[in-house]
């Protein structure tokens, strides 16, 4: 269970995955997280909103950026240092996010890489932002 290491990795490099906004996906990120505000939650609450409709937390986007980077790209053994997010557009329910980050530097130095990271819908950016994580490095072999 060991993901790449910091030497695996190359600007350019991308993974990702593509998630379906469900219903019960919101109510079990509202339960874990305690956020229970109703224009997550609340049908008609969200009506009466600009969203006109329940929408997901971002912070859910933002965790689908989080399965990324500890499952794919670096992967398991990568540690999150900073994150930055943006919320461009409101993700609805049933919607398909796909969610990609791409290696854009590489810290030799403290073994430390930043990722573009980026959800999109249909195309559109919904969230962006940047990554930065500790990777571990290849242990070396002695003789
Ligand atoms: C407590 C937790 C709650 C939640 O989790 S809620 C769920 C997460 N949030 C969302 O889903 C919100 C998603 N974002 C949006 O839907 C849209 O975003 C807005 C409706 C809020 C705004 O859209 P529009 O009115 O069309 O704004 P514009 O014309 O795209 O941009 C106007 C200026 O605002 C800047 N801007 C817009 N969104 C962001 C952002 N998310 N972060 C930083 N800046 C933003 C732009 O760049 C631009 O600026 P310039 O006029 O200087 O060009």
């Amino acid at each position: 269970m060991q993901g790449l290491f910091f030497e695996d990795l190359t600007v350019g490099q991308s993974a990702e995955t593509t998630k379906i906004v469900g219903t019960a996906d919101v109510e079990a990120f509202a339960a874990v997280s305690g956020d229970t505000n109703p224009v997550h939650l609340d049908e008609d609450y969200a009506l009466t909103t600009p969203f006109q409709g329940r929408i997901a937390h971002g912070m859910l986007s933002a965790a689908y950026i989080s399965a990324v980077l500890g499952t794919k790209l670096p992967g398991p053994g990568a540690i999150y240092l900073n994150q930055s997010l943006r919320f461009r557009r409101p993700v609805k329910i049933g919607d398909p996010v796909v969610t990609r980050v791409t290696v854009q530097a590489l810290d030799e130095r403290r073994a430390h890489a930043t990722l573009a990271t980026v959800c999109q819908v249909d195309g559109k950016t919904v969230v962006d932002g940047e990554a930065v994580v500790m990777v571990p490095r290849r242990p070396t072999s002695r003789v």
